[in-house]
């Protein structure tokens, strides 16, 4: 089985993964994953194309079933996917807050304008999600995740199509979101900064 072990904190885990297949099509794509994410932990899943990082996320997340193997979560669980999720008919602010709704309490007006600013969407808030860039798409679901009161963050290519600014910028909330408590479980093609990063080839578990 490929394991990682997480830190050496005290603190509970918030999520364990034991021995998880997973099959795709009718084939197999990888088995005898196992993790266990801590408080504090940032865990980078690598891999080649195709070696199942979006899948095991998936899993993770609750949104598709393992072949096999057990997950056990013991805190609220936030999922970025590719897509961001965001309805073209809405304008920032009424996405935003959908977003919210769908996980939790919609918060205040002021928070909510307050990490919009934070993202470079302060003065964007009645404007339409379909003329959004691709950039300012992902800042907006990113937004989404620091509304949110999830402690456990499965984020699939999180700097995908952010500028240098944008990436740094994450890297310190994914920093304070740790520090807060908080663990995420990231994708990335290019390289990630984050002190303390632990990493999980799935190319040692594809079947
Ligand atoms: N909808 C689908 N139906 C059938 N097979 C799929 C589907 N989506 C993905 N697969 C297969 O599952 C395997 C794992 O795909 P996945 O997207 O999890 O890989 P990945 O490691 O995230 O890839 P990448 O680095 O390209 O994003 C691949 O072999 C892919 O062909």
């Amino acid at each position: 089985m490929t394991w990682v072990t997480g830190l050496t904190s005290d603190d509970a885990d918030l999520l364990t993964a034991t021995d998880l297949g997973c099959r795709r099509g009718g084939r197999r794509v990888f088995s005898g994953v196992g993790l266990r994410l801590r408080a504090g932990q940032a865990l980078w899943l690598r891999g080649a194309n195709g070696s199942g990082k979006t899948s095991l996320l998936r899993l993770l997340a609750g949104l598709a079933p393992a072949a096999s193997g057990r997950i056990d979560r013991q805190a609220p669980v936030a999922y970025l996917g590719h897509s961001n999720a965001l309805k073209d008919e809405l304008n920032v602010g009424e996405a935003l807050r959908f977003l919210c709704s769908l996980h939790g309490p919609v918060p205040e007006e002021a928070r909510l304008r307050a990490v919009l600013e934070r993202v470079g969407l302060g003065r964007r808030l009645a404007f339409p999600v379909r003329k959004l860039s691709q950039g300012q798409r992902r800042k907006l679901a990113l937004a989404r995740l620091w509304l949110g009161e999830a402690r456990i963050w499965l984020l699939d290519e999180p700097y995908d199509a952010l500028d240098r600014e944008a990436c740094a910028l994450l890297d310190q909330v994914l920093q304070d979101h740790r520090q807060a408590g908080g663990a995420v479980v990231l994708t990335s093609h290019q390289a990630v900064h984050l002190p303390g990063l632990e990493t999980l080839d799935l190319s040692a578990a594809v079947s």
